[in-house]
């Protein structure tokens, strides 16, 4: 890992490497700083850590301390019970049959998105993602938190301030990710902690808001309502506990919630700015598709774009805005087949990105071929060789929304609009984060509009 330590490569590709290194091997011992991982390689020893032997592998070994940093207390790091309640709980707001009732309040986001779109379609160049990202937050705001934030409108908005800080990278955030098992008194002496805590002072007045915003409104049933249940639920002693808790819950919904599939959306519109044909036909289907429903999108015929959902399975398998899995071992594992034992408590890692560019299971890795996802190459797969959100029951809450945001917002990105890279655009991407796929310095393109 010592390239990683050195920071001339992203952590998770420093695992991809790692992965395609040892092709052969069923999975691949390493030392993480002094601690010794496992990075596992075939698909039935990841189903056994992520769905069989779940009990065993079921947090992701991530060190945080809720009483030094108590914003980091979210379901993502939560471990054990707490997470096991919080789950169940916040599961509720994102049932399939809940996404269909949000799907209205999305499309108004989109709506908005195009109009947005017309500011810039004259051929000049524009970074698309602030643009998805605009919309990504304002359609978190809108489905999930029920407020308008509007950043669409007001691109320099308090809430997209906080997603550009989060976002932006930093040296303490590389030292923890790097260290899965720093000591609580390092962090607290050196101050190493992942976050600024302006953060938690800008949650909590959210968090505060909405629920004075409630005592005078009508019930719903939507996250802050689950939020509320789970407030209820917790064992936490205080008020000030349960407050930054439900704190921390908004902190890591919003910002992964909005920058997840802004760089979906923004990854899909690059490839298909480089490969016009593509765009054409997935254009053409979106059209269509509508043209066959009197001109109404409407959340039934989304399933009927088939093509459409090649392109975007295509990009989460070639930039997968979480690259890497993690897990801890809490008992010793019997590896299935061989003679070796991995001992409690060892860190495990999955790569995605690793297996998403094996050659094994993709045709053509380093090109974007939406082939990769015909019935037929699906069916020829290995079960476990594509998990953009990970799977078994640590899996992303919000899959079906997030693909549901990333549709959408592709849909109505490329309805009227035709796009190209501009020669502004570097490449290789400079990539942000130690986890994913997150593009630094934005996505540069050209657009115009087309009748
Ligand atoms: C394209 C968009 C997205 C991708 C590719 C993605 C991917 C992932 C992945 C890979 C994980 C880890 C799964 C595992 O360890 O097995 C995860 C977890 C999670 N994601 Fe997402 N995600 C996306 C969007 C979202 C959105 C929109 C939200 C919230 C609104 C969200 C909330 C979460 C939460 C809360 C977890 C932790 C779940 C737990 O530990 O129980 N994600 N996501």
């Amino acid at each position: 890992m010592a390239e990683a330590v050195l920071m001339k490569k992203r952590v998770f590709m420093a695992y991809a490497d790692l992965y395609a290194k040892f092709g052969h091997s069923k999975y691949v011992g390493f030392f993480t700083m002094q601690k010794p991982s496992v990075l596992i390689r075939d698909p039935s020893i990841i189903k056994d850590v992520l769905i069989k032997e779940f009990s065993n592998f079921h947090h992701r070994g991530i060190t945080v301390n809720a009483q030094v940093e108590p914003i980091t207390n979210h379901l993502f790091s939560m471990r054990g019970e707490e997470w096991k309640t919080s789950r169940v709980k916040l599961s509720s707001a994102f049932a399939t049959g809940k996404i269909k009732i949000l799907f209205p309040r999305m499309q108004k986001i989109a709506e908005r998105l195009q109009v947005e779109l017309a500011n810039v379609a004259n051929g000049q160049d524009f970074d698309v993602e602030a643009l998805c990202e605009r919309f990504c937050i304002d359609a978190i705001g809108s489905c999930i938190f029920g407020i308008d934030i509007n950043s669409l409108d007001h691109p320099e908005s308090e809430f997209r301030f906080i997603a550009k800080r989060v976002a932006s990278f930093r040296y303490q955030r590389a030292i923890r990710s790097l260290w899965p098992g720093i000591p609580n008194k390092l962090i607290e002496l050196f101050k190493i902690t992942l976050f600024e805590d302006r953060f938690r002072t800008f949650f909590t007045k959210v968090v505060e808001d909405t629920m004075k915003q409630r005592e005078s409104t009508l019930h719903r049933s939507d996250f802050f309502n689950a939020l509320l249940s789970l407030k209820n639920a917790s064992k936490l002693d205080t008020v000030q506990q349960k407050l930054d808790m439900m704190a921390a819950q908004y902190f890591f919904f919003f910002t992964t919630g909005s920058r997840s599939p802004a760089t979906s959306i923004t990854c899909a519109l690059f490839e298909l700015s480089r490969h016009e044909e593509i765009q054409n036909k997935t254009r053409l289907e979106i059209r269509t598709v509508l043209q066959n429903n009197q001109g109404q999108l409407t959340y039934d015929i989304l399933s009927k774009m088939t093509y459409t959902d090649m392109v975007i399975a295509e990009t989460l398998r070639k930039y997968p805005t979480m690259g890497m899995l993690l897990r801890r071992s809490t008992q010793n594992y019997h590896v299935p087949s061989t003679d070796s034992v991995i001992p409690n408590n060892t860190s495990i890692v999955i790569s995605i990105v690793g297996l998403h560019n094996d050659k094994k299971y993709y045709e053509r890795p380093d090109q974007f071929y939406p082939e990769h996802f015909t019935e037929e190459a699906k069916s020829k797969r290995p079960q476990y060789t594509f998990i953009p959100f990970g799977e078994g029951p640590r899996a992303c809450i919000a899959k079906h929304f997030a693909k549901l945001q990333v549709k959408i917002g592709l849909i109505y990105m490329l309805l009227n609009h035709k796009y190209e890279v501009s020669p502004k655009q570097k490449l290789p991407f400079k990539l942000q984060s130690n986890f994913g796929f997150a593009i630094e310095d934005g996505v540069w393109l050209r657009c115009r509009k087309i009748d």
